[in-house]
């Protein structure tokens, strides 16, 4: 493997063309972005299932999420992503979050804190 100061060193074999090298380092910083967005959104969804369980408030807000559902269906099609697959993905991340506040809620019913610590 080459290395040059400042660039992203890849972990691709040295035949690996120049070009699909070079998009593959973008996709890997590109992935490395997403994991710390997500995160970051993880760790604000977590205050928020605190903050849900302490107000008795349910985990889910299908409200909520059909607004959120509409919003990224349109900021989507702006971007020429596929708004099915945005959708899907929300879903996904939403359904997670559910079930981390699922469980908040439940260790706060039995005495056991806000799992924060
Ligand atoms: O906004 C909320 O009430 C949240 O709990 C966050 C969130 C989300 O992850 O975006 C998760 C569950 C709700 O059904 C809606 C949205």
């Amino acid at each position: 493997m080459t290395t040059t100061p400042g660039i992203h060193r890849s972990n691709e074999p040295d035949e690996v063309p120049a070009a699909l090298r070079s998009a593959r380092a973008t996709i890997d910083n590109i992935d490395a972005a997403l994991v710390h967005l997500l995160a970051e959104r993880f760790r604000c969804t977590q205050q928020v299932g605190v903050m849900k369980a302490e107000m008795h408030l349910p985990p889910s807000d299908p409200d909520r999420e059909d607004r959120q559902v509409a919003r990224l269906r349109a900021l989507a099609e702006e971007a020429g992503l596929d708004p099915v697959f945005a959708e899907k993905f929300l879903k996904f991340i939403v359904d997670e979050v559910i079930r981390h506040h699922e469980d908040i809620a439940e260790a706060r019913a039995n005495g056991g804190g806000t799992l924060q610590s």
